[in-house]
């Protein structure tokens, strides 16, 4: 494997005074690449360090006290083990060597039950976590609406559509043990593969790894580095949003290159409501570029997504 050269992707300011231009940088970067760096996303450095601090916490309890919290089969929330997710189907290896945790969202929810380690484990792990989805959500719904705008719909467009009541996040702590294999071309932290929902919005812990490929149909694939920028989160459209925008915006395949160094992240996928039906922005598509796919429930596209990588 050779080096890969740095993505170099851009940065969008969420407090940027001028939204016209912000939205139109933005509209860029989603075309361009589909990833970006965002900063002054209302994330404060003192609260990213508590939640990696709990997320190692987490990781390092004994393998038995994580599988209490195991993934039940018809939910999204709960641990997974070691080797048991796999995101490019078409490799032959057993598994990614990453383990997670999902925390589903915060409010009453029929779809998911979240799972939490027991207090006296890690008396401090429910509030931190909680307090990071708050913010991480309020984060993502900003970005939303600078999303809206940049396809020439208005900023309140998903809240006035109802999308948002409730927005669905999903929390994923994500633990990488350092694979002792990592020369192994096939044995990759997570394999390649493209976000399922609305948009990611991921911090780490600035161990590199994360790799982007701005042309999936191409061979040999690029890989592109994409480095930790001090102080700025890491997002990307997924296939959800490309969906809606007809193709417009891209949803990058991207992976987890293992460098025999252990990493820690956490990533935030943000859906909207799951009875809502997603279709083509009207902003988005014309006689000429008229939408390319069926209206889908959120539901029932995420389902399956989710059955195809988890095997299930
Ligand atoms: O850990 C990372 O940096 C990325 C993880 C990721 O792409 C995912 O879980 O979808
Ligand atoms: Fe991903």
């Amino acid at each position: 494997m050779g080096e890969a050269s740095a993505a170099n992707l851009p940065i969008i300011d969420l407090l940027a005074s001028d939204k016209v231009s912000t939205a139109a940088t933005l509209r860029k970067a989603c075309i361009d690449v589909g990833f970006f760096y965002i900063v002054n996303h209302g994330i404060d450095k003192e609260l990213l360090k508590r939640l990696f601090e709990e997320s190692e916490r987490f990781f390092a309890l004994p393998l038995e006290e994580k599988m209490k919290l195991k993934r039940k089969e018809v939910e999204l929330t709960g641990y997974t083990p070691l080797y048991s997710e796999k995101l490019d189907h078409s490799l032959t290896t057993k598994g990614d060597p990453k383990e997670s945790i999902n925390i589903g969202p915060l409010h009453d929810s029929m779809c998911h039950e979240n799972q939490w380690p027991s207090e006296e484990l890690l008396p401090n792990w429910r509030p931190t976590i909680e307090e990071y989805h708050r913010k991480i959500l309020s984060t993502g719904k900003s970005l939303l609406s600078l999303l809206a705008l940049s396809v020439n719909l208005d900023e309140g467009y998903f809240e006035n559509l109802g999308a948002l009541d409730p927005a669905m996040p999903m929390l994923r702590l994500l633990h990488y043990p350092g694979d002792k294999n990592y020369h192994n071309e096939e044995v990759l932290g997570a394999s390649a593969h493209s976000d399922y929902g609305m948009l990611t919005i991921l911090a780490t812990d600035g161990v590199p790894g994360l790799q982007v490929c701005r042309e999936k149909d191409r061979q040999p694939r690029i890989w592109q580095d994409v480095l930790d920028i001090e102080g700025a989160l890491i997002v990307n459209i997924g296939d959800m949003f490309e969906r809606l925008t007809n193709c417009l915006f891209r949803s990058t395949l991207h992976r987890v290159l293992p460098r025999g160094t252990e990493r820690y992240s956490v990533a935030l996928f943000l859906d909207i409501r799951y009875d809502f039906t997603v279709e083509c922005l009207e902003t988005c598509c014309s006689e000429s570029n008229p939408p390319r796919f069926p209206p889908i429930r959120v539901i029932d596209y995420l389902k399956q997504r989710f059955e195809l990588a988890y095997g299930a």
